[in-house]
């Protein structure tokens, strides 16, 4: 079961998306978000992971794609047929991959355009603060063009220009992608202030033990289709996950609370990895089946201790 017990916030059923009318990107993906969860949806490259954000955000057409059937609803309320910026405002923003930033305008610049929707200036104030609250390093870096931040302050940027409008629900595309593991854990942790100051999360990641780490449930698409569902602490105990996407030989995977040790402040020449995933053994598009392992530690303590787990099971997660 993933969100049977509280009110579904998202629910996405049976979803088809086609590109170009004839790119069948989703087969019949279901999810549901319950309020107040973080849901991660893991999956290898091309799985379907962005468009599914994509169909909820209501940005699919700008990429030539169209749902040609299934339901998504938020909060009740029907979004097919609604534009981008109707589904902003009934409360659910995507923060798309590649940390989609105004590199020629500051800081506070990009978070002004972010909270454009946001009536009244007192609120917008506030938006802000709340975003500088949780990213002091934006705060100190206010006036700093975004194109010379680091990839880690980009990312928080991206996130925050997000927070302006006050969403009810971030769909977050691999905010991970390309930094170093300690600002993962900066990410991850204010993934997780986030979620507790009331907002929901779709967490779209390859680093799977992040994500997992930080959601309560998850969801694993291939090639467009469901294949595993379930809470993602069971997810990360069974062996067809840890085999499949948890295999990071010699690479510590974040702790239990998906955070780093090491406490760098952000912006700081070591935060920022080659523009490149950290690491191909913990990408799940490059992850290869590992060669015998010859006595290199498991990923992670207990991971498949419980294979074929009941609560990791396919399609409907109910
Ligand atoms: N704009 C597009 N036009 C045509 N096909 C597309 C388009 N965007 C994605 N696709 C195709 O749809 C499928 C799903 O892609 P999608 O980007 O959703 O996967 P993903 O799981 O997010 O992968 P990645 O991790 O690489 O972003 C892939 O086969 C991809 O090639």
């Amino acid at each position: 079961m993933v969100a049977g017990s509280q009110p579904k916030l998202l629910d996405v059923g049976a979803l088809e998306v086609v590109y170009a009318g004839v790119v069948q990107a989703l087969r019949g993906v279901t999810m549901s978000v319950g309020a107040g969860q973080v849901v991660a949806v893991l999956g290898s490259n091309g799985a379907g992971k962005s468009t599914l954000l994509r169909a909820v955000s209501g940005t699919l057409g700008m990429h030539g794609g169209k749902v040609t059937a299934g339901a998504l609803r938020f909060d009740g309320a029907e979004l097919a047929g609604r534009g981008a910026a109707d589904i902003v405002r009934l409360g659910l923003v995507h923060v798309p991959e590649g940390r989609r930033i105004f590199g020629r305008l500051t800081v506070e610049e990009n978070l002004r355009a972010g909270g454009m929707s946001v009536r009244g200036r007192a609120a917008r104030a506030r938006a802000r603060d709340r975003v500088y609250e949780l990213f002091p390093r934006l705060a100190e870096r206010r006036d700093a063009r975004a194109v010379l931040l680091s990839g880690g302050e980009q990312q928080m940027l991206a996130i925050g220009r997000g927070l302006m409008s006050a969403p009810r629900m971030l769909l977050l595309d691999e905010p991970s992608l390309g930094l170093a593991p300690q600002v993962i854990g900066k990410i991850a942790a204010a993934i997780k202030e986030i979620n507790a100051q009331g907002v929901s999360v779709v967490l779209v990641e390859q680093n799977a033990a992040m994500a997992l780490a930080i959601s309560e449930a998850a969801y694993v698409l291939e090639l467009g289709r469901t294949s595993l569902s379930g809470p993602s602490a069971e997810l990360a105990a069974s062996d067809e996950v840890a085999r499949r996407y948890l295999a990071v030989a010699g690479e510590p995977a974040p702790g239990a609370d998906g955070l780093p040790a090491d406490d760098h402040a952000p912006g700081e020449p070591a935060d920022e990895a080659p523009r490149e995933p950290a690491s191909p053994a913990r990408t799940l598009s490059r992850w290869q089946p590992p060669p015998a392992r010859r006595g290199l530690p498991r990923p992670r303590a207990g991971v498949g201790a419980a294979a074929g787990s009941g609560g990791a099971h396919a399609g409907e997660p109910q």
